[in-house]
């Protein structure tokens, strides 16, 4: 079993968990936090055994009737690999602590390329990650872009892709943030950050990005539109969509047409926290004009997408499964992922 350590049990942190616990060649051996807090006693439900940073708060997790198993370097050097889930720009200050002590580690899309020197895509780069000691998994964006990208490149090679994100505001919980009642050109300069991050993935794609942000919690939308190098057809490129385990179609049938609809649909569903792990491409709004321009929505869930990857990219630097396609059916059936559609 591959020894894991959650660093942050947040957003992300707390559904990786789930994840690698449910996967049968792995097992959660501590997640960390700073503060109590009611993520805290989710991890006590869950039986995770909960470290943190400064000792010192101790009294404060156990009066809170939370049993503190050690400090974070502790769960660390009991660890195989570890998955930072810390906020952004905290990662960085981590690599060092992971280095001295010679583990593994995953960062997330917050941290810089440069922190890890390695960006990772279950379906995109997978034998690249093996043997390595540090890989980052890309935003929730990017994984969603790259998905998109990497399945019309194979299929029929992609000459440049232009992509507009729609950026939710927050996370559902996270009440400090903003806007309320506003559109905000984030960044106002184009192209944005995404474009350049999927390129630390797939570094010979022509692609530029635009983003903006919007006063909503539940998930990112993308207007994407790719110049494909063959000719083909709608059909062809839905078939394509439909093959890939992770992007899901959002029937015409079902009616749904928002982000709203799709997470009351995965909530329907039963998916646990009601997340949606595969991009959520429009099946209406897939469109080839004049031969070779793909056209689509997606919609992206942006506290789960990463989730998967950063299993498949735990399996990829352990090195314990060498084929792509095993470790992503084996993260599919442990989480119960099958693509919407
Ligand atoms: N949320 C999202 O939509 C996505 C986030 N990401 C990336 O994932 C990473 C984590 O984001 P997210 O889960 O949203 O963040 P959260 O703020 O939800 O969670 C961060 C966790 O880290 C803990 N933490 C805070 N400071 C430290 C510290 N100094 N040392 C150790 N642990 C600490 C927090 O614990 P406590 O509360 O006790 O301080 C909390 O459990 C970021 O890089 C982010 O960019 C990627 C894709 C999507
Ligand atoms: O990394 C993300 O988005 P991004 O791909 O737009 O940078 C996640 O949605 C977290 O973004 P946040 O920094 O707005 O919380």
């Amino acid at each position: 079993m591959i020894k894991v350590a959650i660093n942050g049990y947040g957003t992300i942190g707390k559904r990786v968990a789930d994840a690698v616990a449910a996967q049968p060649d792995m097992e959660i051996i501590g997640v960390s936090k700073t503060s109590v807090s009611a993520e805290a006693y989710i991890a006590k439900e869950r039986g995770y055994p909960l470290y943190i940073a400064d000792l010192g708060r101790k009294p404060a997790f156990e009066k809170a009737g939370l049993e503190v198993a050690g400090d974070v370097e502790t769960m660390l050097k009991a660890a195989d690999i570890i998955v930072d889930a810390t906020p952004g720009g905290v990662g960085e200050k981590n690599r060092p602590v992971y280095e001295k002590l010679g583990k593994k580690a995953i960062f997330q899309g917050g941290e810089e390329h440069e922190v890890a020197g390695f960006s990772f895509n279950a379906h995109a780069n997978y034998k690249e990650a093996m043997g390595r000691q540090f890989a980052r998994v890309v935003s929730c964006n990017t994984t969603g872009l790259v998905r998109l990208i990497t399945a019309m490149d194979r299929a029929f090679g992609v000459e440049r892709v232009r992509a507009v994100m729609i950026r939710r505001a927050a996370d559902p919980d996270d009440i400090q943030r903003g806007p309320v009642d506003a559109i905000v050109l984030n960044p106002v300069t184009i192209p944005s950050h995404h474009g350049p991050d999927v390129q630390t993935i797939l570094p010979s794609v022509n692609i530029v990005t635009l983003a903006m942000i919007v006063p909503t919690t539940l998930m990112h939308m993308h207007s994407v539109q790719i110049d494909l190098k063959r000719e083909t057809t709608r059909e062809e490129a839905l078939k394509v969509l439909e093959n890939h385990s992770r992007i899901g179609i959002v029937r015409k049938a079902t009616g749904i047409k928002s982000n709203a609809q799709l997470r009351e649909y995965t909530q329907d569903l039963g998916r646990p926290r009601t997340d949606l792990w595969e991009n959520g491409v429009f099946e209406e709004s897939v469109a080839v004009l004049n031969g070779r321009e793909f056209y689509c929505f997606q919609a992206i869930h942006q506290e789960a997408d990463v989730v998967p990857e950063n299993v498949d990219c735990i399996r990829a630097m352990m090195g314990t499964v060498k084929d792509p396609e095993e470790s992503i059916r084996t993260t599919n059936k442990a989480l119960g992922l099958v693509a919407i559609g």
